[in-house]
């Protein structure tokens, strides 16, 4: 056995989530890396989605609107969510895409900054969200800007109303500093509004530590909540009675039942809600959250820095023509610069071992703490290295 087989083996062996693997439905010759693209599923979600189609749908029809919880869904699952982004208990919805959750986001910013008119994007982000900042500014009379995250501090001026951040950057995999980010901003009079795609679900987030006004993200990568799965949208406590979203609509009313003409927002954090929820989609998310239940989110923080930093290793011994893009503050993925690289990771899916290209000379590699091992990092750099030679 190599030396990086043996020690793979070792932390395998005391991997305190290493039974949390057993949950997903993962196929014994496949290397899935693919988790910040689209989460594994979970074993239990099919029956529980049976369940909703055939019995809730199926046989009790319109009355699982209130006799399966179904109308409060966005608000309740928002509620499971809370703890892994570190949001305050009902300030989170879920609900519609992370494209129209930036939208929500960043126009409920703007509304609440009168008098400024700048919306200051990352210019590194993945580019739905720089298309909606550009939409909402033509939409609103505001102007538009891509700076750098690291540009941001000496960015900001007078009129700077929003500036729009992701946690992790897509691409590279660098995480962003939410607490000094959200500060500065602040203390130029701003809002911000965190897009925590890449990092709900691989790391410890901390939205209310850092006091963060709008956070937004997916749920069908490190979430697991399956294709198309809705999006998470939190305020912050305080700025809530004074969110003014701008799709609000008949399910974000005080009485939506009422349909009354005039618009009157709903007290809680369902203004943040618009039209009927997704509800098949909202509760394949809430089945697949049961595997979060006891997570230690430190834990898998640490299991995920070592996982990263080990699948490196590797690389660097078994695939040299490979180099790391992946700075070591990071979220849970590992970024590879190679020559050829759409032809070299078409290559490694049809040898089992699934991540992505991104364009123009990146391999991407996720690694879901939950359901990767070292050995899978391990035989993954083994077979990149193979295809390299
Ligand atoms: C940072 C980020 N924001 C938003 C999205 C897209 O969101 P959606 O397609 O769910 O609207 C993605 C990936 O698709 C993403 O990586
Ligand atoms: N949302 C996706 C989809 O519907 C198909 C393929 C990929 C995606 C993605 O999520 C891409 C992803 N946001 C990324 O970081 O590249």
């Amino acid at each position: 056995m190599s030396e990086l087989a043996e020690r793979a083996a070792k932390l395998d062996g005391c991997d305190p989530l290493q039974g949390r693997r057993d949950l997903f439905d993962l196929d014994d010759g496949v290397i899935y890396l693919d988790g910040n693209s689209l989460g594994a599923l979970p074993r239990h979600v099919p029956a529980r989605v049976a369940d909703v189609l055939t019995r809730q749908w199926g046989r009790m029809r319109i009355r699982s609107w209130t006799e399966e919880g179904w109308w409060e869904a966005p608000e309740r699952i928002g509620e499971r969510i809370a703890p892994l982004i570190g949001a305050a208990p009902g300030h989170v919805v879920v609900g519609d895409s992370t494209s129209v959750n930036v939208f929500r986001a960043v126009v409920s910013a703007l509304r609440m900054t009168p008098g400024r008119s700048e919306i200051l994007f990352d210019a590194t982000t993945f580019p739905t969200d720089g298309y909606i900042a550009a939409s909402a500014a033509r939409m609103t009379g505001a102007t538009v800007r891509a700076v750098d995250p690291a540009e941001v501090a000496k960015s900001l001026t007078d009129d700077t109303a929003v500036v729009l951040l992701n946690h992790v950057d897509y691409r590279s995999g660098r995480l962003h500093d939410m607490g000094a980010l959200t500060e500065a901003v602040h203390n130029a009079g701003a809002r911000v509004v965190w897009d925590l795609s890449h990092s709900a679900g691989a790391l410890p987030v901390d939205i209310t530590g850092h006091n963060v006004d709008f956070a937004v993200g997916c749920t069908y990568k490190y979430l697991n909540g399956g294709p198309g799965a809705p999006a998470f949208f939190a305020v912050r406590p305080d700025l809530l009675p004074q969110l003014d979203q701008p799709l609000g609509g008949w399910c974000s009313h005080r009485e939506p039942f009422a349909m009354d003409t005039e618009y009157v927002a709903a007290e809680g954090i369902a203004k943040a809600r618009a039209g009927t929820p997704e509800i098949v989609s909202l509760l394949t998310l809430d089945a697949a959250l049961d595997v979060w239940d006891g997570v230690d989110l430190h834990q898998l923080r640490e299991k995920s820095l070592a996982l990263t930093g080990f699948f490196e290793e590797c690389v660097k011994e078994l695939a040299p023509a490979a180099r790391s893009v992946t700075p070591e503050i990071r979220g849970s993925q590992v970024s590879l610069s190679c020559v050829d690289a759409e032809r070299v990771m078409g290559e490694l899916v049809n040898r089992g071992v699934v991540g992505d290209h991104r364009p123009p000379d990146l391999l991407r590699f996720g690694f879901t703490p939950l359901y990767t091992r070292f050995a899978d990092a391990l035989r993954a750099a083994e077979i990149l290295g193979e295809i390299l030679a």
